[in-house]
């Protein structure tokens, strides 16, 4: 089976808008980069306008899955249709068709502390197999919430206890196949510093960065790939 390939993710959340992106993008791409239009401002006769289905309600931060009225106004969309009846939060067989899907599992502390961690993301992972009938397109994020932003990471041999954890319960549960082909990886508070000995654990196969992603060290993030020897 094929080296399973290291993977990082930057969840800008709900920050990001012009001048922000810039900065950020050109760090990444050491290029000014354009301003990608949608696929139908693309496509539409100028005189049409497009409208955003949704919007987050206050302002950008972190706030991950939303798209600011600043983001929108950046993006030259300039309609927004809100409070629709019908926008639903479930992870659904039509959602996971045809997308790539970065799945987010993790339990809290009261969770954790007492002792409740891997029966948690058991419980969450089971719904979302329960979704899930091809593995290909599909990664698992543990995020646990107390790591969320808040500085306080995970310690590496935390981290790698869950991801193992979680490809025994996909072993048993799934198929080994997928337990071994899977990419399990981590979020909560990674940054430059923490990178390297957590990217070293044998079961964690990437991050999803929020707060660092934002900044330069992002770069250092990505970079912490060639820890593992079958990182491409
Ligand atoms: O929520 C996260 C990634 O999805 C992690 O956020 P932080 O890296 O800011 O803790």
């Amino acid at each position: 089976m094929a080296p399973r390939k290291f993977f990082v993710g930057g969840n800008w959340k709900c920050n990001g808008a012009g001048d922000d992106v810039k900065k950020i993008v050109t760090v990444l791409n050491d290029a000014e980069a354009p301003r990608a239009p949608s696929q139908v401002k693309g496509l539409l006769r100028p005189d049409f306008a497009v409208a955003a289905q949704n919007c987050w309600v206050r302002k950008g931060d972190a706030f991950t899955g939303e798209i600011s009225a600043e983001m929108l106004v950046n993006l030259q969309v300039p309609w927004v249709i809100l409070g629709h009846s019908e926008r639903r939060a479930l992870l659904s067989d039509q959602m996971i068709q045809g997308l790539k899907v970065i799945a987010c599992i993790g339990e809290t502390l009261e969770q954790r502390e007492a002792g409740t961690t891997m029966e948690v993301v058991a419980a969450q992972t089971k719904a979302i197999a329960e979704k899930v009938s091809d593995w290909t397109n599909v990664m698992l994020a543990y995020e646990s919430v107390w790591a969320i932003g808040t500085g306080k990471v995970a310690s590496p041999a935390q981290a790698e206890e869950v991801h193992d954890g979680l490809r025994k319960w996909l072993n048993t549960n799934v198929t080994p196949a997928v337990a071994e082909s899977i990419r399990i990886i981590y979020g909560g508070s990674v940054n430059g510093a923490n990178c390297k000995e957590l990217a070293a654990q044998p079961d964690l196969d990437g991050f999803l960065v929020g707060g660092a992603s934002l900044k330069p060290e992002f770069v250092d993030i990505v970079k912490s790939a060639t820890v593992k020897s079958s990182s491409a």
